[in-house]
């Protein structure tokens, strides 16, 4: 039996968007070669944990409690990311997992913005954090990409170019901040339904075409210039996620319409983010767009920040932010614009 000790260790940890997403073929393991440019957004989640002492509850890992944005839709058990994280981190120092996990949810869930993999992310640093573990930054991230494709990206954060499953990144000349616009969509779509959605529609004589180079994406981010940046926005499973889910092109119309200078889904979707000329146009675009009832909420968002951070040790914020909330083409690879 355990009981929870000591204050917590409080991390916040962001959600990603890929602003180029190429998909390679399906490989002999199941996953696809991806070459991603992440950007981490200011949309993030609080994971804190203790340590528990036996006591109370069953050794191992507990989440709870899970508050927040689409808070019931989060397990609480050993599927969840974060408990993952935990257990990999122990395996790997060889402790026991004795920890008690808190997640404050602002990332929708099941959105393609990561949100599972920034509390496996933030349940990582924190519990190494506690345990005062002396990990090099490289062992942290080997135990991150262990879990899951998309975890050491929210640790690493900022703009940064993701190879092989997306966990081999380097980071990215990113000069600017952009203005964005997020639209939630009100269910979420699996990942590796997504993935496999792609498989077949590339099996089809009229496969999706597939998104350019990322050269001129990495020129656009270095120059800082938004314009430039929203002619290149680009991910090969856009057409997946919108045969899945053909309310998107709807989604991405009504952003454009409304005045960002370009749309894409984000990673495997359903999330549809819009880049904007700056702060006061995203503001205009989120207002219109949550007038035009193509998604649940629509929340206004800057990128680059940084990845996984512990907080100064107070109490976690009384967040999530106040999203606006909405009354309520071609589907290739490229940016609505
Ligand atoms: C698509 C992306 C783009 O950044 O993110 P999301 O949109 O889901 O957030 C990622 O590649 C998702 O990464 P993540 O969500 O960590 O995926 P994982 O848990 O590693 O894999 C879940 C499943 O997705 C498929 N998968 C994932 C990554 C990859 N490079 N190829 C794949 O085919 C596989 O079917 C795998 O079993
Ligand atoms: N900490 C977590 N937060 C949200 N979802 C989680 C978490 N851990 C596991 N999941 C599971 O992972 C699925 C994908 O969630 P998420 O990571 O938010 O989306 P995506 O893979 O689209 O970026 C969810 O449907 C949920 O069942």
């Amino acid at each position: 039996m355990l009981s929870a000790v000591g204050p917590p260790v409080t991390v916040r940890v962001p959600a990603k968007i890929n602003l180029h997403l190429a998909v390679g073929d399906l490989r002999p393991d199941g996953y696809h070669d991806l070459v991603t440019v992440f950007q981490a957004l200011s949309i993030t989640d609080e994971v804190s944990v203790t340590a528990a002492v036996p006591g109370v509850v069953e050794p191992g890992v507990a989440i709870s409690p899970i508050d927040g944005v689409d808070a019931s839709e989060v397990p609480a058990d050993t599927t969840n990311l974060a408990w993952r994280a935990v257990e990999a981190l122990a395996r790997r120092v060889d402790r026991a997992p004795d920890i008690r996990i808190g997640l404050r949810k602002a990332i929708p869930v099941a959105g393609g913005m990561a949100g599972g993999s920034a509390d496996a992310a933030g349940a990582l640093l924190a519990t190494s954090s506690l345990w005062r573990l002396d990990l090099a930054r490289d062992d942290l991230m080997d135990v991150a990409a262990e879990v899951g494709s998309d975890v050491a990206f929210a640790l690493h954060g900022g703009t940064a170019l993701g190879t092989g499953r997306g966990e081999r990144l380097v980071p990215v000349l990113s000069r600017h901040t952009f203005h964005w616009v997020v639209a939630v969509a009100d269910h979420g779509l699996s990942t590796p339904t997504v993935f496999a959605e792609l498989d077949r529609l590339r099996d089809r004589p009229e496969a999706p075409r597939r998104v350019g180079d990322v050269e001129p994406v990495l020129e656009a981010l270095a120059s800082g210039e938004a314009r430039s940046l929203a002619l290149l926005l680009g991910n090969d499973l856009q057409a997946a996620a919108v045969s899945l889910d053909p309310g998107l092109r709807r989604t991405l119309r009504a952003g454009v319409d409304a005045g960002a200078l370009a749309g894409v889904v984000s990673g495997s979707g359903p999330t549809c983010v819009f880049l904007c000329a700056g702060q006061d146009a995203a503001v205009r675009v989120a207002a219109e767009l949550a007038g035009a009832g193509v998604c649940r909420t629509v929340r206004v968002a800057h990128g680059p920040v940084p990845g996984a951070r512990l907080t100064d040790g107070g109490p976690p914020s009384s967040r999530p932010p106040s999203p606006i909330d909405p009354s309520p083409v071609d589907p290739g690879p490229g940016a609505y614009a």
